[in-house]
């Protein structure tokens, strides 16, 4: 811990703040003991047991969140886990939506700019509903064609008038011909001599789907901001529309940091697989994201502040280096870039280092911790409700659903240790009535995780089994 560091872990235990904290700057050598145990673990919850957070909260100095400064700014480390949540929906809320034009076949999934009118009617003309004939009158009726014509079909443009006590085969779809009064359905009339006839007359307007039954030419049919799904599409189309004016997605940039990364082949020689490179940008597409590139970076400090000084995305997300490490670029990055930081640190296992700035030109940038289940934990934690809340973004539950008001909660079956002040998020899987806690589940694993359903939100002290948990959904689960 630095001089600095210490004066704003003692002026912050003693209910001060300092000028570092005030501005949100980013406070280095956050002391934490997980990453010397995560090597011994073999996947229980050990790693964020109640004996590791005892031993971590030992050197934490300012466990809880400072809010309500003099000059009104807020102290951004170590958020409580349902504050960090609130920090990033607001981050998210705040980004302004481009509205973009877009093919109908490219427009899946993007959320409707302006409200989407009718530009026709619908149906835009008399419709027949059935196969059979068009009548005029009551029967019996004199056909108006030879017996052996094919009437009036789908797609014919303007079928001659039908006279009283007359009748003309029709198609489903067909345009029903001026002075029609019903269609008869082809199992109910019988044709003999040229005549048709019928046990029962047909009512007036039977089978006949009039011209605007569905919606006049200008009607509203959607409003801005409904998700494009393919019911919409097709709706879209029949109403006569090629293309849509849309939300622009936000574009999400991909770095991944760190040099002891392989990317391919086994690990060897010290250094291990990218695990990250191929899953956070798929990640990021199920938030309804466009993911630009994902690029490695290596332990580059140059390459990184290039990046994000450069960046054209909405959104950057980075994965590794977020801790005190020697080739832990990514604060010195955003302080000498005079990035904003919303959140630095999370009280989340996994994942506390996790966190969330915005760069001078706008862009904001969520940082994951390297530890594979620990990033997984910063997307949930950060990058989800930015992106649920940023206009044009997709939702995380499904590809189509809305946000859901209250959140899916489920008993836990079985205990699951809590950590003593920071929220854990648990993989789990649907087990019956409940939720079932899954084996390898340390922050370097990912073995739990491609198994799980959701994640479980433990509350600091734990959960007695049979307690309602909170589920975060995963975006294809
Ligand atoms: N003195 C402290 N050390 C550490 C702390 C702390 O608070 N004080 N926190 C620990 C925790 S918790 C985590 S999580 C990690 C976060 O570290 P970084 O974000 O700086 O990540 P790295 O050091 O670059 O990597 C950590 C770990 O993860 C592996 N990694 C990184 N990227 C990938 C990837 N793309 N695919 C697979 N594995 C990856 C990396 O090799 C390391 O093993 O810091 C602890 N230390
Ligand atoms: O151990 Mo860290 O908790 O992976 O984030």
């Amino acid at each position: 811990m630095s001089g600095d560091e210490l004066a704003d872990a003692l002026a912050l235990a003693n209910g001060h703040r300092t000028g570092r904290a005030l501005r949100g700057e980013p406070r280095h050598g956050t002391p934490s003991d997980s990453a010397s145990r995560s090597g011994a673990s073999q996947g229980g919850a050990s790693d964020h047991g109640a004996s590791d957070g005892a031993s971590h909260g030992a050197g934490r100095p300012h466990a809880e969140p400072a809010h309500g400064t003099a000059e009104g700014a807020e102290d951004v480390r170590h958020l409580a886990w349902p504050r960090a949540r609130a920090v990033a929906a607001r981050a998210g809320a705040e980004r302004r939506a481009e509205p973009v034009t877009l093919p109908l076949e490219s427009a899946l999934g993007h959320r409707l700019a302006e409200p989407l009118t009718a530009l026709t009617d619908l149906p835009a003309f008399d419709t027949s509903a059935m196969d059979g004939w068009a009548v005029s009158g009551p029967g019996p009726w004199e056909l108006a064609d030879p017996g052996d014509a094919p009437g009036v079909l789908a797609g014919d443009d303007a079928p001659p008038p039908l006279a009283d006590g007359h009748a003309v085969r029709i198609a489903t779809g067909a345009r029903v011909p001026p002075g029609a009064t019903a269609v008869l359905r082809s199992e109910y009339g019988r044709v003999r001599d040229r005549r048709l006839r019928a046990p029962r007359a047909p009512q007036h307007g039977a089978d006949i789907r009039p011209r605007g039954q569905e919606c006049r030419r200008g009607d509203h049919l959607l409003s801005a901001g409904a998700r494009i799904t393919p019911a919409v599409l097709g709706l879209a189309a029949a109403a006569g529309w090629d293309e849509l004016p849309v939300l622009r997605r936000p574009r999400a940039e991909v770095l991944v940091l760190g040099d002891e990364l392989l990317t391919s082949g086994r690990p060897e020689g010290g250094r291990v697989r990218d695990a990250l490179g191929p899953m956070v940008g798929p990640w990021l597409a199920a938030l309804g994201v466009e993911v630009t590139s994902t690029r490695r970076l290596g332990d580059d400090a140059e390459a990184l502040y290039a990046a994000l000084a450069d960046t054209t995305a909405d959104l950057v997300v980075t994965t590794g280096g977020t801790a005190s490490g020697p080739v832990d670029h990514v604060h010195p990055a955003l302080r000498r870039l005079g990035a904003t930081l919303l959140v630095d640190g999370v009280a989340v296992r996994p994942g506390h280092p996790m966190l969330l700035a915005r760069l001078p030109a706008g862009a904001h940038l969520v940082g994951l911790p390297g530890n594979p289940l620990a990033a997984v934990s910063g997307l949930l934690t950060l990058a989800e409700p930015l992106l649920r809340a940023a206009p044009g973004a997709g939702p995380s539950d499904t590809p189509f659903a809305e946000p859901s008001v209250e959140p899916p909660t489920a008993p836990l079956l079985g205990e699951v240790h809590g950590h003593p002040r920071d929220t854990r998020l648990v993989p789990v899987v649907q087990d019956g009535r409940g939720v079932r806690s899954l084996r390898f589940t340390g922050p370097a694993m990912l073995r739990g995780i491609a198994t799980a359903t959701a994640l479980a939100v433990v509350p600091p002290g734990g959960a007695a089994p049979g307690t309602g948990v909170r589920l975060l959904r995963l975006p294809w689960a």
